[in-house]
């Protein structure tokens, strides 16, 4: 359902991207994991569409047979929400902060064309799938911040994505509320179900939820396979090692 091939993302005279190619199957977890700065975030952001002005990217990405590499919000309109969506790592930026969640939540709903109380009816379903039964009439700041990324995977879910896009969805989160969110991920991805592209420096995350390992160094992509093969890769030893680092300093 995505293909990626040799993708780049470059200032002038500087890849942060470089030259990336890999696909994700329907259903098929995939974690991206490497260090501080090795290019996972540009990487999510010219998959989306979301690169910053100013970045150049070049290459292939095709999102269920559709080339987004230099797409305008034409072709982007019918994919975002439907085919693709985002988990960003902090809840606050994908909610309003002066919109009850129901609504916000019912909106992506609204704009595919369902009727305004089917839309409400779903919403609230959707809420209570991701464990916020009864939370519909509350504003973001009435929840909690596990909460809030709970209403923003309910966001993300509301137009059923083929690909899910998690770039560190739990890192902003307490670690008691942490594994919470991962079982929701848990449930809402995978075989029959959306695909996930997991953006994590933190391997016990990556390792629980997926079942290949992307990983990136200095811009590259230095190894993609099942993780069990990945994590023991001798030639791997310092990538990894660098990554489990980060994990526990943050
Ligand atoms: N808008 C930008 N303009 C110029 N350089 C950028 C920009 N965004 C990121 N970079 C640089 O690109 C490289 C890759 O950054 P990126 O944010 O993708 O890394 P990352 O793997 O997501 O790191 P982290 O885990 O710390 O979020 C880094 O060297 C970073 O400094």
């Amino acid at each position: 359902m995505l293909r990626v091939h040799d993708l780049s993302v470059a200032l002038p005279g500087r890849r942060l991207v470089d030259g990336i190619s890999f696909e994700v199957d329907a259903g098929e977890r995939v974690g991206v994991v490497g260090s501080s700065g090795a290019g996972k975030s540009q990487l999510v952001g010219a998959l989306l569409g979301l690169t910053p002005a100013g970045l150049r990217v070049t290459g292939s990405v095709r999102v269920e047979g559709t080339e987004v590499v230099g797409a305008g919000p034409a072709t982007w309109r019918p994919l975002r929400g439907r085919v693709t969506a985002l988990v960003a790592q902090d809840p606050g930026t994908a909610l309003d902060p002066l919109s009850r969640v129901g609504r916000q939540v019912a909106l992506p709903l609204r704009a595919q064309g369902v009727p305004f109380g089917q839309a409400r009816e779903r919403a609230a379903a959707l809420l209570a799938e991701v464990g916020l039964a009864g939370t519909d009439r509350r504003f973001p700041s009435q929840l909690s911040g596990g909460q809030r990324q709970r209403v923003a995977i309910a966001l993300a879910l509301a137009g059923a994505p083929r690909l899910l896009v998690a770039d560190e969805p739990t890192s902003a989160l307490d670690p008691t509320v942490q594994a919470g969110v991962l079982d929701l991920l848990d449930r809402v991805t995978g075989p029959d179900r959306a695909a996930l592209l997991l953006v994590t420096h933190d391997l016990a995350v990556a390792t629980r939820l997926c079942t290949r390992l992307l990983v990136l160094a200095g811009g590259r992509l230095v190894a993609d396979g099942p993780v069990a093969e990945v994590l023991t890769d001798p030639l791997l030893a310092d990538v990894v090692a660098a990554s489990r680092a980060l994990a526990v300093t943050r």
